[in-house]
C-alpha cells in the first residue's frame, strides 16, 4: 500500500552487493511511478528513470529543458514505488561542478540508488543524435570529483557517462573512461557505442561496472541480455522503451478511435479493470479501511 517500505539507504546497499556479484543488472526505464510497479512485479533488478521520457513526457525535446526540480520530483515518485534500486539520468548535472554537487545532494534526498552525469557541454542532447559536443578532461573530471564528494551515503552509486565516442572515437572515449574512473566515478556509462567490441574494449580498460544503452533507433545495435553478459556488461537500461511502447498502442487506438467511432476493438489489448487495481494493491487499502474497495470487479474486467 501507499510506497515501497524499504529505505533509500538499503536499496542503495542492495545495488552495490548485486553489482558486486558481477552478473548483468536489467533496468527497464519507467515511464511513470506505475509502471516501476510492473518492472518490479516482473522480476527485473533495477528501474531506471530516463531523462528523455522525463522531457517526451511534458512534451519536451531532450536537449535540456528540464530542471532539476523536474528530474528530482519525477525521481522521488518513481523510486518511492518500488523496492527495487533506482539509476537516474542527472544529464550533465545541471550545470558545472557546483551545481552538479547540489544535483546529487537533491537526487539523493529523493532516494534513488544511482545517478549519471555526463560530458557533454551544457545544454546537452540525446547521446545518439549527431552534432553533440564535449567538454574537456578537466571540466568532465571536475563534474565528477564534485558529484562524489557531494553524496552523504557512500553507497550512492556515481556513475560517469562519457559521450567522446560519437564525437572522437573509441580510442578517445576508452581514455575518457579511463580519466572517469580516476576521478572517483563508481561506473561507467559508454554512450552510443556501434557494437559488442567497443563495449568490450571499454569494459577492460575499466575495473568498475560498465552499463550499456539499449534505445531503440539509435547508434547501437540492440543486443540480448545474454550477449552483453557474456562481454561483462553489468547493467544494461531500456531507457524509452516502454514510453515508446505505450505511446505506439495510445496512437494506434486514437487511430481506431477515428475509424470505428469506438474503442471496442482494442478492448482485448487492453490492461483490465482488475490487473490496474491489483497493481495499485487495492486489497491493500481496503485491509486498512473496509470502505476502500466495498464494490465488485467481475472477473476479467
Ligand atoms: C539514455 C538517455 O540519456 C535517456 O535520457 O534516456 C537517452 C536515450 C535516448 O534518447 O534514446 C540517450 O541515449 O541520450
Ligand atoms: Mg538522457
Amino acid at each position: 500500500m501507499l510506497y515501497s517500505s524499504v529505505p533509500a539507504h538499503e536499496k542503495r546497499a542492495a545495488f552495490r552487493a548485486r553489482l558486486a556479484s558481477g552478473e548483468l543488472l536489467r533496468f527497464p526505464g519507467a515511464f511513470n511511478p506505475l509502471s516501476a510497479r510492473l518492472i518490479q512485479e516482473k522480476g527485473f533488478e533495477g528501474v531506471y528513470i530516463s531523462g528523455a521520457v522525463i522531457a517526451a513526457d511534458l512534451g519536451l525535446p531532450d536537449i535540456g529543458l528540464t530542471t532539476l526540480t523536474e528530474v528530482a520530483g519525477r525521481g522521488r515518485q518513481i523510486s518511492r514505488m518500488t523496492d527495487l534500486p533506482t539509476l537516474i539520468d542527472a544529464d550533465t548535472g545541471f550545470g558545472e561542478p557546483m551545481n552538479v554537487a547540489r544535483t546529487v545532494q537533491e537526487l539523493e534526498d529523493a532516494g534513488v540508488a544511482g545517478l549519471h552525469i555526463e560530458d557533454q557541454v551544457n545544454p546537452k542532447r540525446c547521446g545518439h543524435l549527431d552534432g553533440k559536443a564535449v567538454v574537456g578532461l578537466d571540466t568532465a573530471t571536475k563534474r565528477i570529483r564534485a558529484a562524489v564528494d557531494a553524496r552523504r551515503d557512500p553507497n550512492l552509486l556515481i556513475m560517469a557517462r562519457t559521450d567522446v565516442r560519437a564525437v572522437e572515437g573509441l580510442a578517445a572515449a576508452v581514455d575518457r573512461a579511463k580519466a572517469l574512473v580516476d576521478a572517483g566515478a563508481d561506473a561507467i556509462f559508454p554512450e552510443a557505442m556501434a557494437d559488442l567490441a567497443e563495449f568490450e574494449a571499454v569494459r577492460t580498460a575499466v575495473d568498475v561496472p560498465v552499463l550499456a544503452n539499449m534505445t531503440e533507433f539509435g547508434k547501437s545495435e540492440l543486443f540480448t541480455a545474454e550477449q552483453l553478459a557474456s562481454a561483462g556488461i553489468n547493467i544494461v537500461i531500456h531507457p524509452v522503451s516502454l514510453l515508446r511502447i505505450a505511446m505506439g498502442a495510445a496512437e494506434r487506438g486514437l487511430d481506431t478511435l477515428v475509424g470505428d467511432g469506438s474503442l471496442k476493438a482494442e478492448v482485448p489489448g487492453m490492461q483490465t479493470r482488475a490487473r490496474l487495481y491489483e497493481l495499485l494493491d487495492y486489497a491493500g487499502y481496503t485491509a486498512f479501511d473496509t470502505n476502500v474497495f466495498d464494490f465488485e470487479v467481475p472477473t476479467g474486467r
